[in-house]
């Protein structure tokens, strides 16, 4: 799933590249046609996901020593083809005007982003949303459980979206954790919904757990449409595609 920020977020988009200057300058009006979007974007995952499958590999791997230095240097190789043509800092969000946006970077739902776990962020119209997906050997941190920090950034992620709706600039402004039980590394799901609203403050609370298990850690999260980015200019300006 991808965000998009149609014509009109120009508008949010502008105050908030003069407000946070080289920060929000990776908000990218780039007229690169929706179709081409769709090509490089599905050629780009497909590295993504190879990639990944490298990181689990190299972690699991117990091949030779001489054999970890022989693939070493050819993911080496590898790298410095792709640096052929490179941006020179990160992917940024970009928009065209026709309503198309897309974050391959993006920590959590980058399609183009190896480190980001394989997530489809599934929102309805009711101001709630779920995901599910597997996280492997790549977001350890006690003994075969979940990293802590992981389940706090992939909540982070789905509670922003929930805040969001995509039709509305919102921050993370303080996101409380309460670590229950350990979450074993394999399948797992968040769900998210907003819990209440008071002018530019959205409260959602979040959970993520083994499906149809106990949760292993639920938040509360305070979003904040910043004070530089109207609630009226906001919601003209974000909107959403259903696929990416
Ligand atoms: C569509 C795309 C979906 C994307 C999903 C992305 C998910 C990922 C989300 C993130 O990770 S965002 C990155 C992490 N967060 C930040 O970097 C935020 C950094 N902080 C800021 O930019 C500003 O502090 C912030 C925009 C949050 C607030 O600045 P404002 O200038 O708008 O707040 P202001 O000072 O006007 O305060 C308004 C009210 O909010 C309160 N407030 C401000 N900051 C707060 C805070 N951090 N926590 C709790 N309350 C806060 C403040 O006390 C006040 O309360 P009262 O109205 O009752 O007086």
């Amino acid at each position: 799933m991808v965000c998009t920020a149609g014509p009109a977020a120009s508008g949010a988009l502008s105050v908030m590249r003069e407000t946070l200057g080289m920060t929000m300058e990776m908000f990218i009006h780039d007229e690169t046609p929706t179709d081409e979007v769709d090509r490089r974007e599905k050629v780009l995952s497909g590295l993504a996901d190879s990639v990944r499958d490298l990181v689990d590999a190299t972690i699991r791997s117990t091949v030779p020593d001489d054999e970890l230095a022989a693939v070493r240097a050819e993911v080496a190789a590898l790298a410095a083809r792709l640096r052929r043509q490179q941006l020179p800092g990160p992917a940024g969000v970009h928009y065209n005007s026709e309503g198309r946006s897309w974050n391959w970077g993006n920590a959590v739902v980058g399609l183009g982003n190896a480190v980001a776990p394989p997530v489809e962020i599934v929102h309805d119209a009711f101001g709630s949303a779920y995901a599910e997906m597997t996280l492997g050997a790549a977001y350890e941190g006690p003994p075969g459980m979940v990293h802590g920090g992981v389940s706090a950034l992939m909540l982070d992620q789905i509670m922003g979206e929930t805040a969001s709706g995509f039709k509305r600039l919102t921050m993370t402004g303080t996101l409380t954790l309460r670590y229950r039980r350990p979450l074993p590394l394999g399948p797992v799901r968040m769900d998210a919904r907003i819990a209440g609203e008071e002018g530019r403050k959205i409260t959602v609370e979040a959970r993520i757990g083994v499906p149809g298990e106990d949760t292993a850690v639920e938040a509360t999260g305070l979003f904040l449409i910043p004070r530089w980015a109207s609630v009226d200019e906001t919601e003209q300006g974000w909107s959403r595609s259903a696929e990416g």
